[in-house]
């Protein structure tokens, strides 16, 4: 049916439309896979950044599992941290797309790492989205002014997928609002300056009226932060739970509308999908890269293992997954600095991205043979570092949920 349709719009006139086109077109039209001169420079500074400071610290940060506080100064220091702050806030008010290739480079060398710097991006952009002129120049103000990071507190304890069910309260009172309740799995939260928060504040509304976004202070009284987490993978990235016990938070930290909170949390989420689909990438390339020189330089009956098709194919396989989850990672993005609503992209990138990352490290474990589940070689990190990016920011399940949602209301 779709396909007569589409015989009946091609006529010869039409096709000599195309053609006319086609000899006076520009370079610059279509598709374009070329990266600016501007975004090249963002990339090597990245890339000099991640190989040259990041990569010799991961194997310690992730037997240590310490913060990197060190290497998060250094990035601020070079502007590889809040990286979409507008240029009014004092930030570099950089692209979605600009942050994706900049985030895989970091990735690369220690995802742990990144999902530290880029935990200040998720916390950020409910404010960027939300907040007004005085709020964003007091929280976003001070993030570009001195190496701070600030977390993004949803998840709860009984709720992760299921946002609208999250149970920390917000009671209006006077001029203030006092928040109750817990949050789980916050990054960030041991060292954070302030937390996006989200708390119910109309028990009886549907989830897009009953929730109300807060920047919440580091140091408000009655907010404490629990043990760090012991994780399987990420280690240097910092995870607590938050106790909110009767605190005391100005109407004048409220983002946007009570009840705007849902929607204001759904749309960073948009955002910073497809960073976090960046961040898999990273670790799919590097998976890639590892087990490529493993295969070349290992040797196994007389030769190099690279030279079994059975090993070549499981390369090829590799860069096949590094390849397509870069391009739908930078198309989610791109559709960002669009201007366009990119939930059903990001959705794509971020599940898609995440599992070729898993696939990519456990193939890379299985190229190494015995040494890959050895620590002293880096691909079982990788394999354990994966796994989070199926879980966390949406489960791959959740993704799927959107997607198919997206699908099936589209008009
Ligand atoms: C690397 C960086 C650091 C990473 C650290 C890790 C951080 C994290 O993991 S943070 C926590 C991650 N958690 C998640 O991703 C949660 C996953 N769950 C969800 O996204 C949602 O609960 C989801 C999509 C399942 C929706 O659930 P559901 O309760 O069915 O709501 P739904 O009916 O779709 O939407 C409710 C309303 O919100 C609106 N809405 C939904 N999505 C969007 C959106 N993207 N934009 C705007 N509005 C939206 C709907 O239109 C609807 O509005 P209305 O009632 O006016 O029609």
């Amino acid at each position: 049916m779709l396909a007569s349709s589409l015989r009946r719009g091609f006529t010869p006139v039409a096709a000599q439309g195309v053609r006319a086109l086609s000899s006076t077109r520009s370079a610059m039209s279509g598709y374009g896979f070329d990266l600016t001169e501007e975004q090249a420079e963002f990339q090597q500074l990245a890339r000099k950044f991640a190989r040259e400071e990041v990569l010799p610290q991961a194997p310690e940060l992730d037997r240590t599992g310490e913060y990197p506080w060190e290497l998060i100064k250094q990035a601020h220091g070079l502007g590889l941290l809040n990286l979409h702050i507008p240029e009014a806030y004092g930030g570099m008010g950089l692209h979605s797309l600009d942050g994706a290739i900049i985030t895989e480079e970091i990735s690369w060398a220690c995802s742990g790492v990144q999902t530290a710097m880029e935990a200040n991006g998720l916390a950020e952009m409910p404010v960027i989205l939300a907040a007004n002129d005085e709020q964003k120049k007091k929280y976003l103000g001070r993030m570009t002014e001195e190496p701070l990071v600030a977390s993004y507190g949803v998840t709860e304890p009984i709720a992760g997928s299921d946002v609208a069910g999250i149970k920390t309260t917000a009671v209006k009172k006077g001029d203030d609002y006092v928040l109750n309740g817990n949050k789980m799995w916050i990054t960030n939260a041991g060292h954070a300056n302030w937390f996006f928060v989200l708390a119910k504040t109309d028990p009886n509304a549907k989830a897009s009226k009953a929730f109300t976004g807060f920047i919440v202070d580091g140091d408000s009284a009655g907010l404490t932060r629990g043990r760090k987490e012991i994780n399987m993978g990420q280690r240097a990235s910092d995870t607590r739970g938050v106790t909110f016990e009767d605190v005391v938070v100005p109407a004048a930290n409220r983002l946007g509308a009570e009840g705007d909170g849902f929607k204001i949390a759904m749309g960073a989420f948009d955002r910073t999908r497809p960073p976090v689909a960046a961040g898999a990438v990273g670790l799919a390339q590097r998976a890639l890269d590892e087990a490529t020189a493993y295969a070349k330089d290992r040797k196994a009956f007389g030769r190099p293992i690279a030279d079994n098709q059975a090993v070549a194919f499981m390369l090829a396989d590799m860069a096949i997954g590094v390849e397509t989850a870069r391009l739908i990672t930078r198309r989610a993005a791109w559709e960002v600095d669009q201007g366009r609503r990119n939930t059903y992209y990001a959705s794509i990138a971020k599940a898609f991205a995440a599992d070729v990352a898993n696939k990519n490290a456990t193939d890379a474990v299985q190229v190494f043979g015995g040494n890959g589940y050895n620590s002293d070689y880096p691909v079982e990190k990788l394999m354990r570092d994966a796994k989070i990016y199926q879980i966390y920011e949406g489960t791959a399940q959740i993704q799927r949920v959107i997607i198919s949602r997206e699908l099936l209301t589209r008009e």
